[in-house]
Parts: C-alpha cells; sequence; structure tokens
C-alpha cells in the first residue's frame, strides 16, 4: 500500500511561485482527483512527485521515499504527463517493447495491455499517424505495463471518446478498489464527479480545499437570516466557508449544519431556513477557485482532517 505524501512543496520559476507550501495526502484504495484551473500548479506538483522537477522547498514521497530512491518505480508507479512524449516513427507495440525491456516487465503483458486499451488493430501502425486519443491510450497502456499499484495521471482522459472515458473511469475504480492508489488530474468536472473519492483543489499553486468528494458536496448549507453580517462573521472566524447573497442568503461551507444552527443559537441570532445543500462539483470548483472566495477560504482556516475542509 503507498501513500503520497507533498509536505511544504514549493517551487519557483523565476519570481513566480507556481506551487505553494503544498502539503496533502493520497490515500491507496481512493481515487483522488487533482484540480484545478489553468496554470494552478497540477503538472508541476506531479513532476516534483516523480522527481521530473526539483522542488526548492519540501519534498514530495511514494509510500515513503522518494521516487529516485524506490526500488523498481518502473513497476511500482504508472505515469501519465502531458503531453506523451513518443518517438513518432515507432509502433505502438514498438514502443510498449522498449518500455518492457527497459523495465524487466514480462513481455506478454504487451498484447494483453494493447488489448486493454482496445489497440490492438492499430498496434503495428506508426505512432505518429496515430489520433490524440489514440496517443493517450497508448499512454495509458504503458503507464499500467507494469502493473504499478501507484497511478499519477495527468489529465488521462483528455481526447478518449465516450467509450474512452469509462473503459478509463472503471479501469481507475477497479485499481483503487484493489488497494492501490490513484492520483488524476482532469478539467472534465462531471467526469472527476462519478470518478473521484476525494479531491485535491489548487489555485494559484496553493491548496484550496482536500476532503472527501461527498462530504464535500454535501458541505454547503442555505441559511437565510435577518442577522446575515453577524451570522458571516462568527461562521467565517470557526473556519467556514460563507458566501453572501442577497437579502440575508448565506451558504456555509466546512461547517456541519446542526453547528451553525447552535452557533446562531447562542448569539440570539433568528434563522429562516437552515437547509443543506448539495452543490454539483462545477459550482464547488467555481466557488473554491474564483479569486475571491480562495481568499477568503485560505484566510479561514484550521486543521486538515480527513473531512471535507476548506483550508
Ligand atoms: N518549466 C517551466 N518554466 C517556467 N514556468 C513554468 C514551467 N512549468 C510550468 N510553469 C508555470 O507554472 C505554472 C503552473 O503550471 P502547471 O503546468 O503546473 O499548471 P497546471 O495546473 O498543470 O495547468 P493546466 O491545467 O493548464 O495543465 C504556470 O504559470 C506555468 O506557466
Amino acid at each position: 500500500m503507498h501513500t503520497l505524501e507533498f509536505e511544504n512543496v514549493t517551487k519557483r520559476y523565476r519570481h513566480e511561485v507556481v506551487v505553494d507550501d503544498l502539503t496533502f495526502t493520497v490515500l491507496p484504495g481512493r481515487v483522488t482527483g487533482f484540480l484545478g484551473p489553468n496554470g494552478a500548479g497540477k503538472s508541476t506538483a506531479m513532476k516534483i512527485l516523480l522527481d521530473l522537477v526539483k522542488p526548492d522547498h519540501g519534498h514530495a514521497t511514494i509510500g515513503g521515499k522518494r521516487y529516485r530512491d524506490m526500488a523498481d518505480p518502473a513497476r511500482s508507479v504508472g505515469v501519465v504527463l502531458e503531453p506523451n512524449a513518443f518517438h513518432p516513427g515507432r509502433s505502438g507495440r514498438n514502443h510498449l517493447r522498449v518500455l518492457a525491456d527497459g523495465a524487466g516487465i514480462d513481455p506478454r503483458r504487451i498484447s494483453h495491455m494493447l488489448d486493454a486499451v482496445e489497440l490492438t488493430h492499430a498496434a503495428d501502425r506508426h505512432v505518429g499517424g496515430y489520433s490524440l486519443g489514440m496517443r493517450q491510450r497508448l499512454g495509458l497502456a504503458a503507464a499500467l505495463l507494469g502493473d504499478p499499484p501507484v497511478l499519477v495521471l495527468d489529465e488521462p482522459g483528455n481526447g478518449l471518446d465516450p467509450q474512452g472515458v469509462r473503459w478509463l473511469r472503471d479501469l481507475l475504480r477497479q485499481r483503487a478498489a484493489e488497494g492501490g492508489t490513484v492520483l488524476v488530474s482532469s478539467h472534465l468536472l462531471a467526469e472527476v464527479e462519478h470518478l473521484a473519492d476525494e479531491v485535491v483543489v489548487l489555485n494559484h499553486g496553493r491548496l484550496v480545499v482536500t476532503g472527501e468528494l461527498s462530504a464535500l458536496r454535501q458541505a454547503g448549507t442555505s441559511v437565510r437570516t435577518l442577522g446575515a453580517d453577524r451570522l458571516t462573521m462568527m461562521l467565517r472566524a470557526a473556519g467556514a466557508l460563507v458566501h453572501t447573497g442577497g437579502e440575508g442568503e448565506l451558504v456555509v461551507r466546512g461547517l456541519a449544519i446542526s453547528e451553525i444552527g447552535d452557533r446562531a443559537l447562542a448569539a440570539g441570532i433568528a434563522l429562516h431556513e437552515l437547509t443543506p445543500q448539495a452543490g454539483s462539483l462545477e459550482d464547488l470548483f467555481l466557488d473554491w477557485t474564483t479569486d475571491d472566495s480562495a481568499a477568503e477560504s485560505r484566510g479561514s482556516v484550521h486543521e486538515n482532517e480527513r473531512t471535507a475542509v476548506p483550508v
């Protein structure tokens, strides 16, 4: 079982901080969606985990070890990074053969993986003539070739057709069910919604939210009160992420509904509505990563627990 750990990881390019004091854990047996707007630092963080980029501070480990110190990284960690680098004049089958040779992987896995990603029909064609989706399938075949317990996949769904997306989802869920550790970045929020058990959300290189997706989705509470300003202040001080609408409407995340009610009662604030809200991942994502809420949530926080926690 391999846990992935990022501890206070920071990376600067020139004067720009692209990964900013990032600390989070990715658990085995779960699919973890790695989300954030373009340029948030997801790929850089993944490359740091894989020792392809050197952090300025902190470190990232896989099962307690740096990637470079792992005994058998090619068979322990399956990787898809963008863009997939293939020798265009090599066939898909030969590409896998070279990888299998290099990593001491049983060559029988090659046909098996070509079948699994449904590329057998094109296996002997040059990769230079593959479509984007075919290259993505080949990249996945390469990542899975050594049957690794850890998968680190940057936008693996890019270019896949709906059948491919479903296949990928089933595969990743199965890997996690077998105890694998799966970290997968994606822009396809509807897809992540069906795929991920956990999410880690970055914005401007910083961790904005991490937690169990089901808990995060239930974490919103709609509140209506005449004491909105006072309640907002109190709830933010208690670590909640609060969005204010018009006419005394609030949406509160990161605090249990009972706690909101209890705190309002203790402060003598009458509530006219207190309703659990299940947001779509897209709504939540926009809340977390539009800059106002990111700044709010950064200001509002606390321990990184195993539940829904804006940080
Ligand atoms: N080698 C590099 N040199 C300079 N800047 C870089 C380098 N690699 C990444 N960056 C910058 O770091 C920031 C984070 O990029 P990164 O690719 O990690 O983001 P991302 O979250 O993966 O984005 P996307 O969703 O668009 O793939 C961006 O501003 C990018 O321009």
